[in-house]
């Protein structure tokens, strides 16, 4: 850097010494050399002379311009010429002259240069300041440093090669300087220092007097603004107009880059932005709109700093986002060019904090102290006027809630269902809510938890896993989610990640970053909670009077449904009630002889009382019993006794013959049928399980029961819970198994007719009954026994029977056991006149030989086969194909059998192959 003065620096030359002079004590001249400096001197005193007389006339800026223009620039050469101000705080300095000429104009910075306050001491600037004679600046040999100040290297990169500054002083006080620029290297010579130096000392009090003039037109300007703004501010109803004020009118003033006004929570503790300038310079950074919409929490000294400050308060940037727990929008700030923010606290009348008036500035010492008592002047009458916005936007906020209170609460009143929740919650309430998901949940007094009732999710998360597990969570009322207070809470999700809160880490995971929750009540109790939830932060800051509201109607709305459904699963159960007791009642019609007991089994006999030793044993246990005995020998009779003598005699014995229904109709019979289940079902009914609950199940003819079916009754069996054909739920059922059949089922299972599983489950108690052949000494009981019931069935007088008829009695083989004798009395007493039983109308000897030889016939091994096939399609339903189909049961492939079925002439009667 080269900066350079004349030789003589430091004394004022030009009141005190000539030129020459100084010249001549700085070194040696020779007489010729003394003699043209002499001539010169006296040439430049007269010009300096005829310069005075101008400049004595100058009142305006525009005066000085011609000065420099006409008059300057032929005495020597210059490019263009400036001055510069101190400021009134010292430190800085501003432009107060520019040349329009200038050639730094094109220079992109130039506005910037020319409207902002520039650091005084920089080393350039302070030095011309300080000297007191003109400095010259030699572009070219200040080299590439970073020393050079900004506006320095603007005129450097104009194509400024030299510039001469001298310092302006009144009163001993240096108030300005006057540079002139040159594109020219080594341009400005000694004569022309000593000209500068004395334009400088001439100049000063003209310029001090236009500072002077302008200061006080300056302050008639600020006055007039300030009044105009107070007025417009005083007349603005809502933020834009506020916001047009600001931009219009106080930017006119003052240069700052862009303003905001933060208004603070009732409870003091937010700061949340009301007007955010679209000018902001710091708009575009991707953090912007996030902290813009967001609040800031006063806790930090900073913040109270601005707070308690009565004046505005300007603060660096830089300094202030260096410090440790700086708010982020200092840090937004820095990032985005901010230097300095100038600040006032806006206050109530009652001196309470309102809010903040922030101004921003991309200079350092940008805000000039002047501005502050304007700033403060004008801050009375913005917190006025925000305090009326405010409240203007509190009335049309009531008013919009009421208005859209109305409009929930119609839709709310209408709701028949969950689904006209769900429709609620998933279109009409997005209107006034930004949430991405919601979440009901009822409480549960038994378990004390919060289970899901209705939620409505982005479809994206729908399936996923997490949201899988949400919605089945059932919250404890422990949790800290459930406090007393009734007012809507924001919930941030960071804050539970960390806890033992479940419910609030998955929907962390469902990248839910907010919550709002309310409790749903009913009178004085809690009955649910209604959660939005967001994948935003800071979403609900504005919801919470609104939701405040509509979570009475939906605590109504919730509370009826819950109401209504619980009504509705009562009339169910009514109707399930009602259904069976009509379906008993039906039954017991049909069950004549319900109230059999073990007095009503006629056996006297060995046999029969080794039978009554086994029932005597089984009868108070809820064990399964099989009864085996060919076909009447007492079966169903022993069954009955049996659960009249049991403790679930007072609940019905429901009996399902399994021979006597077609397979596809067994399993309703068992299990029941939803309506619709299938072609038919035209009703709901219940399965005899159902309707033996607390009874017992008397499954007749077992062993005929079809394979596929045996399986899902081993299961109704075990797991004592059935579902109905058609429906989903699952049905407890307490029912006691009575199985009995007359085929032996072990060969059955052997022969694979018959589940082994299931053989096994039910052969718990198996009791064998006696064929009447083998137990020939009951008879002449049983005679008895039936000629007393139908004697007196009939109303006849039969007595007893002769003993040539009882010899043909135990003289007869009994196929049919108990029932044929049974019906044989029958027979003999309707058609007996008289007293005693004479005649027997049994089978005679010679047909029971002509049977016997008839059952002798020997089948021919096609015969055998043929009776064999139509068993197994019977067992199987007519199925021949797939598993448990006949072909499988038979071992042989569908083509084979199927032209047995034909060879051997097998025909299908209406449901069953016939023999
Ligand atoms: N020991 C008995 N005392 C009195 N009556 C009996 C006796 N055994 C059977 N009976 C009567 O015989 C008839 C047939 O009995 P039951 O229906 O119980 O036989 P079952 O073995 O179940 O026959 P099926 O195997 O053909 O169903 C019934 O009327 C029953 O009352």
């Amino acid at each position: 850097m080269n900066m350079q003065g004349p030789e003589v620096e430091g004394k004022d030359f030009f009141t005190k010494q000539t030129y020459i002079e100084a010249i001549s004590e700085a070194h040696e001249v020779s007489p010729e050399e003394e003699i043209s400096l002499m001539r010169e001197a006296l040439e430049e005193k007269g010009t300096l002379l005829s310069l005075s007389k101008e400049i004595v006339k100058i009142r305006a800026k525009k005066d000085l311009n011609k000065l420099i223009k006409e008059t300057f620039s032929k005495l020597f050469y210059f490019y263009h010429c400036t001055i510069a101000i101190v400021n009134e705080d010292k430190k800085t300095f501003r432009a107060f002259l520019l040349d329009p000429d200038s050639r730094i104009k094109i220079h992109e910075k130039y506005q910037h240069l020319i409207t902002q306050p520039i650091v005084l001491h920089n080393g350039f600037d302070d030095r011309v300041l300080n000297s007191d004679v003109p400095l010259i600046i030699d572009f070219d040999a200040l080299g590439e440093t970073d020393k050079i100040p900004w506006h320095v290297r603007i005129m450097r990169e104009s194509g400024i090669m030299e510039v001469v500054g001298a310092a302006l002083s009144m009163d001993q006080e240096r108030f300005a300087s006057i540079w002139f620029y040159s594109d020219r290297k080594n341009n400005f010579t000694q004569r022309d220092l000593w000209l500068i130096a004395g334009i400088a000392t001439l100049i000063s009090p003209a310029i001090a007097n236009i500072i002077a003039g302008e200061q006080v037109e300056k302050k008639i300007r600020e006055a007039d603004a300030l009044l105009f703004i107070s007025d417009a501010i005083a007349s603005v109803n809502n933020r834009n107009d506020l916001l047009d004020v600001f931009n219009k009118s106080l930017k006119k003033l003052f240069y700052f880059t862009h303003s905001m006004i933060l208004t603070l929570s009732e409870d003091g503790q937010q700061l949340s932005p009301l007007i955010l300038d679209p000018d902001s310079i710091s708009r575009h950074d991707p953090d912007y709109q996030h902290i813009a919409s967001g609040w800031l929490a006063v806790n930090d000294e900073f913040l109270d700093r601005i707070l308690s400050s009565k004046d505005p308060f300007i603060f660096d940037v830089l300094a202030e986002a260096g410090k440790e727990g700086s708010p982020d929008c200092l840090q937004l700030n820095l990032r985005t060019g901010v230097k300095q923010i100038m600040c006032v606290t806006l206050r109530r009348s009652d001196q309470q904090p309102l809010g903040i008036l922030a101004l921003y500035n991309d200079t350092i010492n940008g805000f000039s102290e002047n501005y502050r008592a304007l700033i403060k002047g004008i801050s009375y009458h913005l917190s006025t006027a925000i305090s009326k916005i405010l409240y203007l936007e509190d009335i049309s906020r009531r008013d919009e809630e009421n208005r859209i209170l109305l409009e929930i609460s119609n839709e709310l009143v209408a709701v028949k269902e969950k689904n006209d929740i769900l429709k609620i919650i998933s279109v009409s309430l997005k209107k006034y809510f930004n949430y991405t998901d919601s979440h009901i949940v009822i409480y549960n007094t038994s378990a004390r938890t919060y289970k899901t009732y209705i939620f409505h999710a982005r479809d994206q998360v729908l399936e996923s896993q997490e949201f899988q597990a949400m919605i089945r969570t059932e919250i404890p009322e422990n949790e800290e989610i459930i406090d007393y207070s009734h007012q809507p809470i924001i919930v941030n999700v960071d804050d539970l990640v960390d806890s033992e809160f479940q419910w609030g880490q998955q929907i962390h995971q469902m990248g839910i970053s907010e919550y709002i929750r309310v409790k749903l009540t009913d009178g004085d109790q809690i009955i649910g909670l209604f959660m939005l939830l967001s994948e935003q932060k800071n979403a609900f800051a504005q919801s919470k009077s609104l939701l405040q509201k509509i979570s009475f109607q939906f605590s109504k709305a919730i509370a009826n449904l819950i109401a209504n459904e619980k009504i509705a699963s009562q009339l169910e159960q009514i109707n399930r009630y009602k259904q069976q007791l009509e379906e008993e009642k039906l039954y017991l019609q049909q069950e004549v002889s319900a109230g059999l007991t073990y007095d009503d089994i006629v056996g006297f006999g060995t046999e029969m009382q080794k039978v009554f030793g086994l029932l005597s044993q089984v009868s108070f246990a809820n064990s399964t019993v099989l009864i085996l005995g060919e076909t009447g020998t007492g079966k169903e009779l022993v069954a009955r006794a049996l659960h009249n003598s049991s403790s679930r005699k007072n609940k019905l014995m429901v009996k399902v013959n399994c021979a006597a229904l077609p397979a596809n109709l067994i399993e309703s019979e068992l299990f029941g049928h939803e309506k619709g289940s299938f072609t038919g079902a035209t009703e709901r009914r219940i399965g005899k399980f159902e309707l033996a609950n607390h009874g017992t199940l008397f499954l007749d003819e077992i062993g005929e029961m079809p394979l596929d079916l045996q399986v899902k009754l081993l299961r109704a069996i075990q797991e004592k819970e059935i579902e109905r054909v058609g429906g989903t739920a699952v049905i407890k059922t307490d029912v006691r198994i009575i199985a009995a059949t007359n085929r032996n089922l072990q060969q059955e299972v052997e022969a694979g007719w018959f589940r082994r599983d299931l053989y096994y489950r039910i052969n718990v108690f198996p009791i064998t009954l006696p064929p009447l052949r083998d137990r020939k000494d009951d008879i002449p009981a049983l005679a008895a026994h039936f000629i007393k019931k139908y004697a007196r069935n009939t109303g006849k007088k039969i007595t007893s029977i002769s003993a040539g008829a009882m010899q043909q009695l135990m003289a007869y083989n009994w196929p049919g056991n108990v029932r044929e004798l049974e019906h044989l009395i029958e027979r003999s007493v309707l058609m007996n006149s008289n007293g005693i039983l004479r005649q027997m109308h049994l089978p005679d000897i010679a047909s029971q030989q002509k049977d016997y030889s008839a059952s002798l016939h020997i089948k021919t091994y096609q015969e055998n086969e043929r009776d064999y096939i139509i068993d197994i399609l019977n067992r199987c339903d007519g199925r021949i194909y797939g598993r448990g189909g006949a072909a499988e049961l038979l071992d042989l492939n569908i083509s084979t059998l199927n032209s047995k079925i034909k060879k051997l002439g097998i025909r299908k009667g209406k449901t069953r192959y016939k023999k």
